[in-house]
């Protein structure tokens, strides 16, 4: 069904504080069975939400056009597009920005945006009951003991020792009891404030379930310069209590892990035939209690004649080195065959396309995530191999990046 553009209404009845307002449009959501995504970008302070009114109109295959002609709305792409995973795109048949409380941009004619002007209205008594989140129908994954994680590094490194792989980031799941009185919305919150330079997300939808996250990783983005923007991260250490970020000392290994993500974005660039990028680092950034060494590359839009860099990018990098491996096919192919579980929609991208306005898209790699179960979270690390890897390390890197996302649940 197509729907015609959305536009400036105002919110109905008096405007609860930003929270409140959070709550009632996940709530509407929810109770419709309707896809819906809230997040909010690195650095900012305000949280935006997108709903969709149809969840059929949510499932799509291709990955999102990030042209400022192409839809408006949030896309949740798996790491490996299928059945049990379906790649998403929620058009913003509604969307809301906390910086502009009072106004919602929906199609007031439609009746699906009526119901929820409709029940944004009423006095809402019962706010206190949990949100029905979106279940996913897929089992629990497989969660590797730590016996297990070992010989899978093992089997990665021995398959970069034999040439089969150059790189390859293997990962896995861990299940957590949910603590009493969980509340994902106030959870939610709670990332926003810990991890004020992080892309923090919850998503909600039919067949996808609930996820939330904090990642520290642009996959691409177009800004409100016209610039584009990627990275190449990798490399992880501890941030140790009192240590300053820039003193830190990195080991051959992840300096070379690194090298090689940033190598493959300038290759995917050069395929493009593409020269004008600008290229800083690497350098040492904070993501929550760690550090990564991150190349940013960046390019003008206004200055090389290349409208389509973005949506060309995203095709290419996805996934990157810094979740799959190198050569792409070679490390997936050893991925499928030896992980033993599904990722599901961990290590694939998500963000707003064309939001807040036409020509402004953001999208992240999926990580530092968790999927919500009605009694417990699944938790998602992985880290980069490479033929210098220690199993009991990779274990313990594992351990670190679960605890961030698994603070919310102590
Ligand atoms: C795969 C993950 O992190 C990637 C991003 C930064 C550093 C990484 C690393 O050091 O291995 C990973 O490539 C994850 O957090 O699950």
């Amino acid at each position: 069904m197509s729907r015609a553009q959305p536009q400036v209404a105002a919110w109905p009845g008096p405007v609860p504080a930003p929270p409140e307002q959070l709550r009632q449009l996940l709530t509407f959501a929810l109770r419709q069975q309707l896809p819906v995504a809230a997040w909010r970008l690195p650095g900012t302070e305000h949280v935006q939400l997108c709903l969709s009114l149809s969840a059929d109109a949510a499932l799509t295959g291709l990955p999102p056009a990030l042209t400022a002609e192409a839809p408006a709305g949030f896309a949740f792409f798996p790491f490996r597009d299928s059945d049990h995973n379906p790649a998403l795109f929620l058009p913003a048949h509604v969307y809301w920005h906390a910086e502009a409380p009072d106004q919602l941009h929906l199609d007031p004619a439609d009746s699906g945006a009526s119901q929820l002007l409709a029940f944004l209205a009423t006095e809402h008594t019962d706010d206190l009951t949990p949100l029905p989140w979106h279940q996913s129908t897929q089992p629990v994954p497989h969660t590797a003991s730590q016996q297990e994680y070992y010989e899978l590094v093992e089997t990665g490194v021995d398959a970069i020792k034999s040439g089969q792989v150059v790189k390859v980031v293997s990962s896995r799941a861990a299940r957590r009891p949910l603590p009493a009185g969980f509340d994902a919305l106030r959870a939610f919150g709670e990332l926003c404030s810990r991890y004020p330079r992080a892309f923090v997300s919850v998503v909600s939808a039919p067949g996808a379930g609930t996820w939330l996250g904090a990642t520290p990783e642009v996959l691409v983005e177009v800004d409100e310069q016209g610039v584009f923007r990627t990275m190449a991260l990798a490399g992880t250490q501890a941030l140790a209590p009192g240590a300053l970020p820039h003193h830190a000392i990195w080991r051959q290994k992840e300096i070379e892990e690194q090298a090689l993500v940033a190598r493959y974005i300038v290759s995917c660039f050069k395929q493009l035939r593409l020269r004008e990028y600008e290229e800083t680092g690497p350098r040492t950034v904070v993501a929550g209690q760690l550090l990564h060494l991150r190349t940013d590359f960046a390019v003008n839009l206004h200055q090389v004649p290349f409208p389509t860099l973005g949506t060309d990018m995203l095709r290419l990098l996805h996934p990157t080195s810094a979740v799959g491996g190198m050569p792409k096919q070679a490390a997936l192919h050893f991925l499928q065959q030896h992980e033993g579980y599904d990722r599901a929609y961990y290590s694939g991208f998500l963000g707003p396309v064309n939001l807040p306005q036409a020509g402004v898209s953001r999208l992240f790699v999926n990580l530092r995530c968790l999927q919500l179960r009605p009694h417990e979270a699944v938790l998602y690390a992985g880290t980069g191999l490479t033929v210098d890897s220690d199993p009991e390390r990779e274990w313990q890197e594992t351990e670190m990046k679960l605890s961030t996302i698994g603070a919310i649940l102590r």
